[in-house]
């Protein structure tokens, strides 16, 4: 991240001389001083330019500057821009109304430069922390990408942009195949190496709007806003075959440059709620059905209807419909099992929902001793038939539904891959109960007790 080396002032004061007077105290090779005579012209400028400061006059014609200090501070876009009031007045209740308004200082003309230029720098300084701060913690340190909780919000924005515009939204999830390998072949350090430039393909592949975050350890999404089915499937598969042919260097003559490849699932969703968990959801579900298959591959985990114009209002129709089967398939099942997202698990397998029953029986029949398994896979230290067990769960307990469950033995197999034993035991003691609660429920649901 950089930060500028110049800073840009605005001056807000409807007296010409004063504006000459302050450009002329305060310009130097690190400021810019551009001057303006209204709040009105101010808040036209705000709109465009890139500013650092203001410096705004109390008393002006038309907007005064407690008017225009609030519409500053109104405006996201640019309320955390630092304001100093600058005022012939030194009306203790100005001042005070300025500083609850927002504003970061107030300074009485006739000003004396130097203390003026002190508060400037002072302000500037803690403008740039603030913007450094908001940087660090919205980013992922190793590869500069956003963090998980920066893509989810911004993401999220996405959603309800693409809502109201009725347009179609993809969710990507993407996870590096073997990577644990890499790990223990070459080191952790070329493994960091492998997801910097793993990363650095999503510049060239993905538009400057997608939304790229890194959420996991190798797990990644991208959120694309107005991407059709056909567009997302292009530019998975264009990233896949740019990660599969990117090299990296691994610092030893004697060793070739090594490479990795990806597995890809995504989701498009195109009705007037798409919720960015559902969303991840399915495309996460599309990965490990990506993983399934052989990995280096893409999977289209969506049974959305593709959007295009002509489609708009078939989108509308069926997205009425869409509520409408949703109330009667709530209705009709009434199905509420506990640990078990029902409407996850059916739309899985395409609503069919004896096919989801059948699927139910053969989870539980695989898995509800799986608890007893676990337990006694450690405490053999048996470490890799724990690491089968928990990683087939993991997926199993995705394609039925069991969303926590998956989150759980998700949790489990990252301690296994990081062999931190201490941790195995607290995340298989939060899996049990889980895996106990989603066996009892489906007992009860399919009468096997
Ligand atoms: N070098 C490095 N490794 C990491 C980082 N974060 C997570 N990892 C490792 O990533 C590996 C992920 O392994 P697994 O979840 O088994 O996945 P995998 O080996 O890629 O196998 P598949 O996903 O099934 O293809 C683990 O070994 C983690 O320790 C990181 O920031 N740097």
């Amino acid at each position: 991240m950089t930060l500028p080396t110049k800073h840009s002032i605005l001056v807000v004061d409807d007296a010409k001389d004063t504006q000459l007077l302050l450009a002329f105290d305060l310009s130097s090779p690190e400021r810019e001083i551009n001057c303006c005579d209204s709040g009105e012209q101010a808040l036209q400028i705000l709109k465009d330019d890139k500013v650092d400061l203001i410096l705004l006059d109390l008393y002006m014609p038309g907007m005064s500057g407690l008017e225009t200090l609030q519409a500053i501070k109104a405006d996201k876009a640019i309320a955390d821009i630092p304001v100093i009031m600058l005022s012939a007045s030194d009306n203790e209740d100005e001042v005070v109304a300025a500083l609850e308004y927002g504003a970061s200082d107030y300074v009485v003309k006739p000003y004396v430069a130097k203390v003026l230029l002190a508060r400037i720098g002072n302000a500037l300084r803690l403008r740039d922390k603030t913007i450094e701060l908001e940087y660090l913690a919205s980013t992922d340190c190793l590869t500069g990408l956003n963090n998980r909780g920066r893509f989810f919000d911004l993401s999220t924005k996405a959603a309800s942009q693409a809502n109201r515009a009725m347009q179609p939204i993809a969710m990507v999830m993407l996870d590096i195949d073997h990577f644990k390998q890499v790990n223990d072949d070459y080191g952790h350090a070329i493994g960091d190496k492998v997801l910097l430039e793993f990363s650095r393909c999503f510049n060239r592949v993905f538009r400057d709007y997608d939304i790229v975050g890194r959420i996991g350890g190798e797990e990644f999404a991208v959120c694309l806003p107005n991407c059709h089915a056909d567009e997302a499937l292009q530019v998975c598969e264009r990233f896949k075959h740019t990660v599969a042919n990117t090299l990296v260097e691994v610092n030893c003559k004697s060793t070739k440059p090594i490479t990795v490849t990806v597995s890809i699932g995504f989701a498009i969703a195109c009705s007037k709620h798409i919720v960015v968990d559902d969303l991840l959801k399915q495309a996460d579900l599309a990965l490990y059905q990506a993983k399934t298959n052989g990995r280096n591959c893409v999977v289209n985990g969506s049974q959305a209807i593709d959007n295009n114009e002509e489609s708009m209002q078939t989108i509308k129709n069926l997205t009425e419909l869409e509520s409408k089967e949703e109330q009667l398939i709530a209705e009709s099942h009434k199905l509420l099992l506990a640990g078990i997202d029902i409407e996850i698990g059916i739309s899985n397998v395409l609503g069919d929902t004896e096919l989801f029953n059948e699927i139910l029986l053969m989870f539980y029949q695989d898995h509800h001793l799986d608890g007893e398994k676990l337990q006694q896979a450690f405490a053999d230290g048996d470490i890799k038939r724990a690491k089968h067990l928990v990683h087939t769960l993991k997926g199993v307990a995705c394609s039925v539904g069991a969303m926590h469950l998956f989150e759980l033995s998700k949790a489990l197999d990252l301690t296994i891959n990081e062999e931190k034993e201490a941790d195995y035991i607290s995340k298989l003691q939060l899996l049990l109960p889980e895996l106990s609660l989603v066996m009892k429920s489906i007992e009860e649901q399919l009468q096997l007790a």
